[in-house]
């Protein structure tokens, strides 16, 4: 993915949200993207998936320009009792976006059935979503977007609404399917500690107009481990350097 001085701005607010925003995400890469409060982040997420055309600029994914929710990409949000259908089972959830591209009734099945498996609920095919815990809710919404083989997975605050051990959890199933299928992962969040752990690259947006303020690379070793990596002392430097990037007051 390739973003190029992307700029947006909404009718009614004084200033544009986002001012030439640029950066690449390699295939593979894990990138976050944090941000003071309210600076747009979200705003550039749905620009990256095609949901809203930007104001200038301009986002190729896979070497083409976006225009309109690109192949090869998926995206799970933050609010899973809004993403899941509440009246269909967890099988039908998750295949509901390959019978919407018209995939084969075997292979929907097969691919169901292994992204099921990739997040932890093979046994919940037949369950309800409003039968699973929120933590689970989510890993159904994962389950879904993997189902459609995405090349690239955007998450808009995806672990917001559950709860600290869940998120953790979460966290290090974000990791497992980026080894397992190799895609490249953009992650919003709002939790600096989160933002190392799960990142190969922090992207920092500055205050609005916001723009690439500075992009903090994570070379703590792989696999990534909740106890091992948070209490490694370059963990500690790097979240410390992300938040002073975030609050602008970094050395650069
Ligand atoms: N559809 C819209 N119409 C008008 N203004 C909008 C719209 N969506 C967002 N905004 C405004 O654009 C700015 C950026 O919003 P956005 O949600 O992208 O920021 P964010 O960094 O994701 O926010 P947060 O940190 O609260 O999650 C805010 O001032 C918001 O009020």
């Amino acid at each position: 993915m390739r973003v190029t001085d992307l700029g947006h701005s909404y009718p009614g607010l004084p200033q544009p949200v986002l001012h030439d925003v640029s950066f690449t995400a390699a295939d593979g890469e894990v990138l976050t993207i944090v941000g003071p409060s309210g600076t747009g982040k979200s705003t550039l997420l749905r620009c990256l998936a095609g949901l809203l055309r930007p104001g200038h600029g301009e986002v190729c994914v896979l070497g083409k320009p976006v225009d309109g929710v690109p192949d090869g990409l998926s995206m799970v949000f933050q609010d899973y009792s809004r993403s899941l259908f509440p009246w269909m089972r967890v099988g039908r959830n998750v295949e509901f976006p390959l019978r919407a591209a018209g995939v084969p009734a075997a292979e929907r099945r097969e691919r169901t059935a292994e992204s099921l498996a990739a997040v932890g609920l093979g046994d919940a095919r037949r369950k309800y979503p409003w039968q699973l815990s929120g933590g689970m809710q989510q890993r159904v919404a994962i389950a879904r977007a993997l189902a459609c083989r995405p090349r690239i997975l955007l998450m808009d605050e995806p672990f917001a609404s559950v709860d600290a051990q869940t998120r953790a959890d979460l966290e290090d199933l974000t990791l497992s399917v980026r080894d397992r299928f190799g895609m490249t992962i953009l992650v919003v969040t709002h939790d600096i500690d989160e933002s190392v752990y799960l990142s190969d690259r922090v992207i920092v947006l500055s205050r609005p107009p916001a723009t690439v303020a500075e992009q903090v690379t994570v070379d703590l070793p792989a696999p990534r481990d909740q106890i091992t990596t948070r209490s490694d002392p370059r963990f500690v430097h790097l979240r410390a350097d992300v938040a002073a990037h975030i609050r602008g007051d970094a050395a650069s």
